[in-house]
């Protein structure tokens, strides 16, 4: 309801050139799609020893990233109704009537082709169509069925979220690896703690909406388990990299370090909890992978680096 009240603030609203970018870049989930974006490229360096061919590195990063930003549109498209009930999405452009379904739908279109279209074109079939398959399943399977059906619906609906490595990979060698799947298998595993930590915080939001989060159906004690259960798993699993050859002593060194950091947020979360510390717990997600991915890049080069 709220939603179409403030659709029709939309004829009121006259805007400039910039806030009219500035809504088409919100309804992109802009700092989301940066880090997805931010692992593909990291994919891409891992998967060869010297230097990544500059069309598939620009051509790739690109054409994933129209990719992922048309499905991160059409999630708030579908979502609107959702997003307009709760505090935390309340202000992205389709809820506010910045932007209408219409103008919406056509920028989604267009540069979900664009980026099909560079990547059939200009990288391989292979990652075009691994990447249309993740658009699918997160614009797609997750938001439109997943996310109103079951309290495991990130962890399915991850999978999407998780796929960048490995399109960044297939990108460069036209191929699926063992080693482009064990960085897929970091940020699946990684995607229940970083989401249910937010959602601890935000259950009553989600209940209201009625979209079936696991602290809405199984409680806040339940859900903290399960953080510090794939907490543990996430960090058997980040050492992996270092175990299949992949990457080095630097990178082991990061991911103990910041995989053991995850943990303590997870125990304090299921046996010291405090109001606030999910949100933190969930900032420091983000900032974990970040720099789990920036370890494997700089391990990497350490080579060159070093000489
Ligand atoms: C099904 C999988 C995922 C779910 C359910 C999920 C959920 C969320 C939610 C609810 C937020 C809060 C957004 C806000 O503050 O409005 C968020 C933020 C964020 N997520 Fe995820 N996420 C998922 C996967 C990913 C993946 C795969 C990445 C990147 C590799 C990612 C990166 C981020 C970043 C960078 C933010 C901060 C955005 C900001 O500051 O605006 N997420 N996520
Ligand atoms: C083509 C390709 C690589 C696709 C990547 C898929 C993608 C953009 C994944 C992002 C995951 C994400 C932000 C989920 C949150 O959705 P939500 O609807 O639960 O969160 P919200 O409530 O903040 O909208």
């Amino acid at each position: 309801m709220r939603a179409i009240m403030s659709s029709s603030s939309s004829a009121t609203y006259q805007p400039t050139l910039s806030q009219r970018i500035t809504d088409y870049y919100e309804l992109c989930k802009p700092r989301v799609v940066l880090l997805i974006v931010f692992t593909a490229m990291v994919g891409m360096f891992l998967a060869t020893p010297g230097m990544v061919p500059i069309g598939a590195l620009v051509f790739g990063t690109l054409g994933i990233g129209l990719m992922a930003a048309s499905a991160a549109a059409v999630n708030q498209m579908i979502d609107v109704q959702a997003d307009s009930r709760m505090k935390r999405t309340r202000k992205r452009p389709l809820v506010t009537g910045h932007l209408d379904t219409r103008r919406s739908a056509i920028f989604a279109f267009a540069i979900g082709v664009a980026g099909m279209v560079i990547l059939l074109t200009l990288v391989n079939a292979l990652t075009a169509w691994l990447t249309l398959f993740a658009l699918v399943g997160y614009a797609g399977i997750y938001t439109m069925y997943l996310k109103r059906a079951t309290p495991q619906n990130i962890v399915i609906g991850g999978a999407a979220g998780a796929a960048p490595p490995i399109l960044g990979w297939a990108a460069v060698t036209n191929s699926v690896t063992l080693n482009s799947l064990i960085l897929f298998l970091i940020i699946f595993i990684w995607t229940p703690p970083h989401f249910w930590a937010l959602a601890i915080d935000r259950a009553k939001e989600y209940a209201e909406v009625d979209i079936p989060m696991l602290p809405v159906t199984h409680g806040i004690e339940h859900t903290r388990t399960q953080i510090l259960i794939y907490t543990v798993i996430l960090f058997a699993v980040s050492l992996l990299p270092f175990f299949s050859g992949m990457s080095g002593w630097l990178y082991l060194a990061s991911a103990v370090v910041l995989s053991g950091w995850f943990l303590v947020y997870a125990a304090r979360l299921k046996w010291r909890p405090y109001p606030g510390l999910g949100m933190k717990t969930f900032g420091y997600s983000i900032v974990y992978l970040m720099a789990l991915f920036t370890a494997l890049l700089v391990d990497h080069y350490m080579p060159v680096i070093t000489g």
